[in-house]
């Protein structure tokens, strides 16, 4: 178990939960000698930056855009008299990709892995009624011991380089909000729910892990806050009579309400929504409260003009919209856990997500994209390394179960993208990370992971041990593009009658086909590149798959435009959106509609 709770910060009763977002100082740390030099008690000539952002879009220098190492943040806080008796935490939604953290000068922290949650206990350092200083040291190096995987150059003037083996920027710093939490010395500290369906009835198994030997209380309440169901004990049933479901696209939430108790006292009381629905497996469909599910939707990214990679809260509101006016249901959270704030909209809104650990770049080329449809083998999982990469691979897996698991938008885990699956050496680390998320989540949803376009029948050694066979697939694209694109069909076709022919009988779904589009391209006939390009590559592609039983979902990379490293290959980023980055329709977004609210409701 982690040795920090990943609960959402909430104010309570019993707890508080304060935002430190805003303007906080920041230092770039090129020589490296932020600690010899002092900067855990303040940093020495600083700027300030908005928190939550990425920092390389602010600047107009490329040496800053462009800036791998380390660099710090510093921020005071006022801790209040109140809080003192309580458990004091600073608690970071995600620092990328690493981070040491520093309150009055003393370590207080420190995490790898830049998509998740963690929390530093700074109780015993803070001092109340009064400012204290938090700093943080964070380094945005790439390598193949943490995910997401890369390597980090020496440019010929000294400086250092970030060479991402993935297909998107390298944005860092504190990219999500951070908080100051009090809570009581004895508390809740995890919250873990199951469900049965019974008919017109519902089981909610539960299980509440706190810090002490209180009494436990669970009381379930509806949407219009009737009591639905209530017990007694860190762990139980609540037999929910006439159980309201959550459905796709037809959410609906109950209020599940943890108390510790002494008596009539309320110790510490957390508070969490919770959607009544199971998700499985049967033969080759996806059932949502046992009916079959089409997933239609996206690959995305939490991207978005100057602040980078930082949570953004009107792009997550039009991402929503829009996903709701184009006839969307599901998103994969390439290639990162994304933002909570997302899983709790997705939650109310009814969408499912496939919840992706930055498991992306196991596959050792600067040109992901192109190298990995020419069948080249780069040992990927043979390195003194790898049991290293193993490590901070489960580790993430075990901060995104444990943060995600209760959300009844997350139906499956998305375990890599494009890994190099077609050596024996991968095998062994599949089995460790596939096994690892079996055993963590109770619920033990579907496991999956995205095949790169070299992995097909005969070739993939991994692919048994996906629940739903995931492709990620460019024909008519990096293979057989433009007036070729007869022959991308007949390719697609090709691979997709050799895996029936293999008799998975396990729902495939396709979690990334597209074309990259310029919104300004009109070419009549079509050329790659043109808005007529998308729309024919994505019919031709949609044909494919509607001949095919198996096929049980199709999510379109990407939803929006996105940026990425600079390259031959890329015109300022990523352009395969259905949308632009700055999130409007290009012309095939009105086709994508049409079709996918005239895609029949089951499958
Ligand atoms: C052939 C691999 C395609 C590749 N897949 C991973 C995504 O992160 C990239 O953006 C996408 C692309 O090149 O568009």
């Amino acid at each position: 178990m982690l040795d920090y709770s990943m609960l959402y910060p909430e104010s309570t009763v019993s707890r508080r939960a304060v935002s430190m977002d805003g303007m906080w100082n920041f230092q770039l740390d090129e020589k490296e000698e932020g600690i010899a030099s002092g900067w855990t008690e303040g940093l020495p000539s600083p700027d300030s930056i908005p928190v939550p952002a990425s920092f390389q879009d602010f600047y107009t220098e490329k040496d800053i855009r462009e800036y791998a190492g380390d660099f710090w943040y510093e921020k005071d806080m006022f801790i209040p008299g109140e809080w003192e008796g309580k458990k004091v935490f600073v608690r970071f939604g995600c620092a990328t990709h690493r981070a040491e953290v520093f309150v009055n000068g003393v370590k207080v922290t420190e995490h790898l892995g830049g998509f998740l949650p963690f929390s530093a206990d700074v109780t015993d350092v803070v001092r109340y009624n009064a400012q204290n200083k938090l700093v943080v040291k964070v380094n945005n190096e790439l390598s193949v011991t943490n995910i997401p995987c890369g390597t980090t150059i020496t440019l010929s003037n000294g400086k250092k380089m970030a060479k991402p083996y993935f297909d998107f920027f390298n944005y860092s710093g504190l990219q999500r909000s951070v908080y100051l939490t009090a809570v009581p010395q004895e508390y809740i500290f995890d919250i873990t729910t199951d469900y049965e369906l019974c008919g017109e009835d519902a089981k909610v198994s539960y299980r509440i892990d706190t810090t002490g030997e209180h009494t436990v209380l669970v009381t379930l309440c509806d949407a219009e806050g009737n009591v639905a169901a209530s017990a007694q004990g860190k762990e139980g049933v609540l037999d929910v009579k006439n159980a309201h479901l959550w459905e796709v696209r037809n959410a609906y939430l109950y209020s599940m309400m943890v108390q510790i108790t002494d008596g009539a006292e309320v110790i510490d009381e957390y508070r969490q929504e919770i959607g009544i629905r199971t998700v499985e497996v049967k033969d080759t469909s996806i059932l949502l409260n046992g009916k079959p599910v089409y997933l239609k939707g996206f690959g995305k990214h939490e991207d978005s003009d100057i602040i980078g990679r930082g949570f953004n809260i009107g792009v997550m509101k039009r991402d929503f919209e829009l996903m709701k006016w184009i006839g969307a249901n599901s998103f994969r959270t390439s290639h990162y856990p994304y933002s909570e704030e997302i899983y709790q909209m997705a939650d109310r809104e009814g969408f499912l997500i496939i919840d992706e650990v930055p498991a992306v770049g196991l596959f050792e080329s600067l040109m992901n994209f192109m190298e990995a449809s020419t069948g080249k083998q780069t040992a990927f999982f043979e390195k003194e390394t790898t049991p290293e990469l193993l490590k901070s691979h489960l580790h993430a897996l075990e901060e995104m179960i444990a943060r995600d698991k209760n959300h009844p938008s997350v139906i499956a885990w998305s375990l890599l993208n494009e890994p190099e699956s077609t050596s024996d050496a991968a095998v062994p680390y599949f089995k460790e990370v596939f096994d690892k998320a079996h055993e963590l989540d109770v619920q033990k949803r579907p496991r999956t992971f995205a095949l790169v376009m070299n992995a097909v029948p005969g070739t993939c050694k991994c692919h048994q041990f996906s629940d739903i066979v995931a492709l990620n697939r460019y024909y008519g694209w990096y293979v057989k593009g433009g007036h070729e694109m007869m022959d991308a069909r007949e390719m697609l076709i090709k691979e997709l009658e050799g895996w029936k022919a293999m008799n998975v009988n396990k729902p495939f779904i396709f979690t990334e086909y597209g074309a990259d589009t310029l919104a300004s391209e009109h070419k009549l006939p079509s050329v790659m590149w043109s808005q007529e390009y998308q729309e024919e590559y994505l019919k031709m592609t949609h044909d494919v798959f509607d001949s095919f039983d198996f096929v049980k979902g199709e999510q379109v990379w990407n939803f929006a435009d996105f940026q990425t490293t600079e390259g031959i290959m890329r015109v300022n980023g990523n352009k395969k959106g259905i949308f632009t980055r700055q999130r409007q329709p290009k012309d095939v977004a009105y086709k994508l509609k049409q079709r996918w609210e005239s895609l029949p409701v089951d499958f």
